[in-house]
């Protein structure tokens, strides 16, 4: 069977890296989270004292940025991704709210999403790829063979992004998550630079009232159709 690009955006926690992480396991793809890339440069921003309020300061991030090294690597035992900043483990610490809190700041500036839209389109140019984000299907890979946008009701996501900290014994109220989870979706459809859309050509799905087995067999149903095995 022919390899194939596959995109998958949508809102935050809305599913998409469960929906991709998954598929891409079973179809022996590789799987990127676009979301960790962004979210590694902003803890590089709070790690190293770049954030005075909610402002970025640019002229330092510019001058780092091209020497800020983000890897993906497998968990030996999970089998999963995880995320490396500078060659350390961060895959727990890019996901706490200090992160998510300012996430939307950093992808928003032009120059931090031009380093990592190159970086993305390296990764997927043998094809064979699952990428979940924002832009995949917009400007990552326009010409991705698969397309798919992911949406759900901001309280459905905020409900399951509580449970999943909850469950890893985090901080954070549902209401602080729900308040994170709008002004993320807020910043991401309004910025100037590649804004969180729906590409015209890309398949939507509203998950709010599906199992993430109901969601995951629609997924491989839609991989099976545009790979060509049906
Ligand atoms: N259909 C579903 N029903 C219930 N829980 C779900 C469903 N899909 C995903 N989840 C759970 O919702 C949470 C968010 O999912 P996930 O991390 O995949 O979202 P995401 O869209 O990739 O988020 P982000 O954009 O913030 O990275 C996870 O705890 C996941 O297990
Ligand atoms: N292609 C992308 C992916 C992510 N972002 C920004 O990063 C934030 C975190 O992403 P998650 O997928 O982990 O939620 C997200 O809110 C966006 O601001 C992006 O801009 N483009």
């Amino acid at each position: 069977m022919k390899k194939i690009t596959i995109a998958i955006d949508g809102f935050s926690s809305c599913g998409k890296s469960t929906m991709a992480k998954d598929l891409a396991r079973e179809i022996g793809y590789i799987y990127i989270d676009s979301g960790a890339m962004y979210r590694a440069v902003t803890l590089y921003c709070l790690r190293h004292g770049l954030f005075h309020g909610d402002e970025v300061d640019t002229d330092r991030l510019k001058t780092a940025l091209p020497h800020i090294d983000i890897a993906f690597k497998l968990n030996p035992e999970t089998g999963k991704p995880q995320t490396y900043l500078d060659g350390a483990l961060v895959e727990d610490d890019i996901r706490t709210l200090a992160v998510s809190s300012k996430v939307s700041i950093v992808a928003a500036l032009g120059f931090v999403r031009e380093a990592m839209v190159s970086l993305q389109q390296q990764m997927g140019r043998e094809k064979g790829i699952v990428m979940d984000g924002r832009d995949i299907g917009t400007t990552v890979f326009p010409d991705a063979e698969l397309k798919i946008f992911v949406t759900a009701s901001p309280e459905i996501r905020a409900q399951r992004r509580y449970d999943e900290l909850q469950a890893k014994g985090e901080k954070g109220s549902y209401e602080e998550i729900l308040e994170n989870v709008k002004e993320r979706d807020r910043i991401d459809t309004s910025r100037a630079v590649s804004p969180l859309r729906k590409a015209d050509d890309a398949i939507e799905l509203d998950n709010s009232h599906m199992t993430i087995s109901e969601q995951k067999e629609w997924l491989a149903a839609r991989f099976r159709k545009a790979a060509g095995a049906e």
